[in-house]
């Protein structure tokens, strides 16, 4: 699989998942050199800028001698996979380089693939023939089983379990500790609750909770957690 493992990255998105993201980069060897924020907010990572805004992504990288050195990630947590899609976006069209973040504490089948910007973090598991998109994020102790896909966008919360041969759509967040059951298909833009078990196919659209899980709203409605 693609990895990375090399020198100067930054990072959009200044709060939690960039503090673990940055850590995540530190044990492949990679060093922080700047972070971007839609708030002014403060740095969450010690000596490392922050820059607030489009704006001052334009500026940064109007003064870097050579951007095309430099990897885009983004730390973009929830249920929010069309917008890391979007940045990765930004960061292609700028000519910055995007990679693959795998932890060395992760478990990765030599036959899985994935996308451009996945984040796999530690104790997480992606087995044999699993497919991730672009701009995932396999969080802590989450698994991606056998032959299952990850679409675009997607974000498994920590503990969460794909079983094998799931097929989940684009910009989908699985919450923590949630089940999905062998063989099932899971539309576009679904918001899996925390600890909910799924035992049938989810259209597309719609926030499910519980055991079995069942729809409670529209995913349009969402109050971004
Ligand atoms: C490293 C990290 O932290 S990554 C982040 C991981 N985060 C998560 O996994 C969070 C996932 N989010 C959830 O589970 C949320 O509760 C959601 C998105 C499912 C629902 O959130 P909201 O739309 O705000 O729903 P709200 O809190 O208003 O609850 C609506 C109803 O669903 C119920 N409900 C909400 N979440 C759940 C859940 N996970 N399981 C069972 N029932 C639930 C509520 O009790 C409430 O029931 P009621 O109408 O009978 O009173």
């Amino acid at each position: 699989m693609k990895d990375f493992s090399m020198h100067e990255c930054i990072i959009w998105g200044c709060a939690g998942h960039a503090m673990v993201l940055a850590e995540t980069l530190a044990v492949r060897g990679a060093r922080v050199i700047a972070l971007f924020d839609q708030n002014p907010v403060t740095s969450v990572i010690d000596g490392v800028p922050v820059f607030h805004g489009l704006s001052g992504f334009e500026d940064w990288i109007s003064s870097h001698p050579d951007p095309s050195r430099v990897t885009g990630f983004v730390a973009i947590g929830g249920h929010r996979g069309d917008d890391r899609l979007a940045i990765q976006q930004l960061f292609r069209d700028r000519g910055l380089r995007l990679a693959t973040i795998t932890h060395p504490l992760a478990s990765v089948s030599p036959t899985a693939s994935f996308g451009e910007g996945s984040q796999i973090l530690a104790q997480a598991v992606v087995a044999a023939a699993a497919r991730v998109g672009e701009a995932c994020i396999i969080n802590h102790k989450a698994s991606l089983d056998h032959e299952s896909i990850l679409g675009d966008g997607g974000h498994l919360a920590p503990g969460a379990t794909v079983c094998g041969c799931v097929n989940i759509g684009r910009n989908v967040m699985v919450g923590a500790g949630a089940v999905i059951l062998p063989r099932l298909s899971i539309g576009n833009d679904v918001l899996i609750g925390a600890g909910a078990v799924v035992i049938n196919d989810i259209p597309s659209g719609v926030v499910v909770v519980g055991n079995p899980a069942h729809i409670i709203r529209k995913s349009s409605q969402q109050k971004n957690r």
